[in-house]
């Protein structure tokens, strides 16, 4: 049995999960009454993410995204760990985490069409090479009506060590001009498109061209109004007391095309910049968010 017979065949009483091949990435589609979902394997990657009653996307994928070896798909909820952002001496962003194959420790469906699904990575002789610490990391999903993901870092070594890290959340917009953000104003963040400026946020957030900030003493939840598919995005949080606000406007990354900038907005739960977290030897660590929509009026 290849790897993906085999994780087919260890859940397959797991209604609503099918595991299939897209490119090189092995990917769980979840398809229950409540709810419709792509996870990859690498990464334990949220690809996308809906309610089943929602006509559009909430988590939003990149319309001709590569799935490769080595690639976050463009979209989803990229897991960022154990750095968020550049790093002062690798090119690698982010972290490692996100290429890696995660094992599914377990995947568990609810009568109503709840989804849980348990993955976990541990250090190697690779990631001891990019990082020097030993870890268990595991990823808790629970995929509903609401999606609600939690980051578990457990310290197995013998010496403390401190992460940065986030869950990079691509959202699905009708429109950014006609989109709103609600819940960092009054606050300040670090503007990384001005050299990391310390910019006040005075007023409620508008999208009007490239964005990418660090917003900081943020644990709250944020509301992404988006009028033009008439619904409300809730982003809620746990463990992360600084939020990304990202959008690239025509200066877009691989796997997606410059017009697409106007259909999505990154609010992420972070740990970045000073917001850093430091985990004792045994010690267990959360960083959570949880998406829900609600309609606008
Ligand atoms: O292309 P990626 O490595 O996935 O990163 C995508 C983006 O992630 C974050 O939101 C950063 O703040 C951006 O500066 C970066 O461009």
């Amino acid at each position: 049995m290849d790897a993906l017979e085999t994780l087919n065949y260890k859940f397959a009483d797991c209604e609503g999960l099918e595991f299939v091949k897209i490119g090189d990435l092995t990917l769980a589609k979840i398809d229950t009454p409540l709810t419709q979902a792509i996870v990859a394997v690498q990464g334990a990657q949220i690809v996308e993410w809906k309610p089943a009653n929602e006509d559009q996307l909430v988590v939003w994928r990149a319309k001709e995204p590569t799935y490769e070896t080595g690639k976050s798909v463009r979209g989803g909820v990229p897991i960022c760990w154990p750095w968020f952002g550049n790093h002062p001496n690798l090119t690698m962003a982010h972290g490692f985490v996100r290429f890696k194959d995660w094992i599914l420790m377990n995947a568990q469906c609810d009568s109503d069409g709840q989804m849980h699904m348990h993955w976990r990575i541990t250090d190697d002789a690779e990631s001891l090479a990019l990082w020097p610490h030993r870890f268990e990391l595991d990823v808790i999903m629970h995929i509903g009506t609401e999606l609600r993901i939690q980051l578990v870092t457990h310290n197995t070594g013998d010496e403390s060590f401190s992460i940065t890290q986030g869950m990079h959340t691509y959202l699905n917009l009708g429109d950014t001009r006609s989109t709103v953000i609600r819940g960092l104003e009054g606050g300040y963040y670090l503007d990384k498109l001005k050299g990391f400026a310390r910019t006040p946020q005075d007023d409620i957030i508008t999208i009007t061209g490239a964005m990418d900030r660090i917003y900081f003493g943020t644990t709250h939840t944020v509301e992404v109004e988006d009028a033009e598919f008439n619904r409300v995005i809730v982003v809620a949080k746990e463990g992360s007391h600084s939020t990304v606000v990202w959008n690239p406007d025509e200066n877009v990354p691989s796997g997606m095309l410059p017009e697409e900038s106007r259909n999505m907005v990154c609010v992420e739960a972070v740990n970045a910049a000073d917001d850093t977290v430091s985990i004792a030897p045994g010690e267990r660590k959360i960083l959570g968010t949880t998406i829900s929509v609600r309609p606008m009026n």
